[in-house]
């Protein structure tokens, strides 16, 4: 029997999860090296990523490919600009700026929304069933850290209210991928896509590893 989408698509993005997972950036964080700053840094950084995969959802909700994807319950925009208001202020959004690296990563996810459907679900698998996983490991471990509210403001970014049960949403989630409406060689395109959206993925953190180190 073939191997379903989801197993090979989670499979092939297996190394460079491990890559991200123990990013310097990611071990500093979450190792307790680094400030709220570079917290919130990182949650700026989100936004634009976000503002890329949740613009074009509209349109995209009636597209044959990505159309079943497309969820209200995932969302993620108005509650990471609710995390940047408790930890930038309400003048967030003249203080956010992209890095670089997160211009890139955006405006790939765009030009997928825009152009390739089948792409933008590689890039909706990288980042929803990301932070629906090991987001919530993040998420504990913030709170801890920087004290906010369990939960609340400045982690609601990895709150998925409206999901219930994040293990049967995945499920779910996966049979989606394994009924993804694409051919053969398309899957192969969505599995290199998925490769490198990891690979923009730890471009940001790079370049926020640069701008945050641990005291030593
Ligand atoms: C410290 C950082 C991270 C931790 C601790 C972490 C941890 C985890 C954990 C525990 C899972 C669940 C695996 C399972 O269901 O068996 C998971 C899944 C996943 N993570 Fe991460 N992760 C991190 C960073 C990332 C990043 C940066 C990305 C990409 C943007 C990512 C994308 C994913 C995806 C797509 C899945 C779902 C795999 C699948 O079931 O198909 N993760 N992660």
């Amino acid at each position: 029997m073939d191997t379903p989408f989801s197993t090979l698509i989670r499979t092939a993005s297996h190394e460079q999860h491990t890559e991200a997972e123990t990013s310097t950036f990611m071990s500093d964080l979450l190792g307790g090296g680094l400030g709220v700053d570079a917290y919130a840094r990182y949650t700026e950084q989100l936004w634009f990523v976000y503002a890329a995969l949740e613009d074009g959802i509209d349109r995209l909700a009636d597209d044959p490919v990505a159309g079943p994807f497309i969820q209200r319950e995932l969302l993620r925009l108005p509650e990471l600009e609710r995390d940047l208001t408790h930890l930038l202020g309400p003048d967030w959004r003249a203080k956010a700026s992209a890095l670089p690296a997160t211009e890139a990563y955006a405006a790939r996810v765009a030009e997928c929304a825009r152009t390739w459907s089948a792409g933008y679900v590689a890039h909706h698998y990288t980042r929803y069933l990301g932070d629906l996983s090991g987001g919530q490991i993040i998420r504990d471990k913030a709170e801890r850290m920087w004290g906010f509210a369990r939960k609340g403001d400045g982690v609601r970014f990895y709150v998925f209210e409206e999901v219930g049960n994040p293990a049967a949403f995945k499920r779910g989630y996966r049979e989606l991928l394994d009924a993804i409406a694409v051919d053969e060689l398309e899957k192969q395109r969505v599995v290199a896509e998925c490769k490198a959206a990891f690979a923009l993925n730890t471009g940001v953190f790079r370049a926020l590893g640069e701008e945050f180190s641990a005291a030593a």
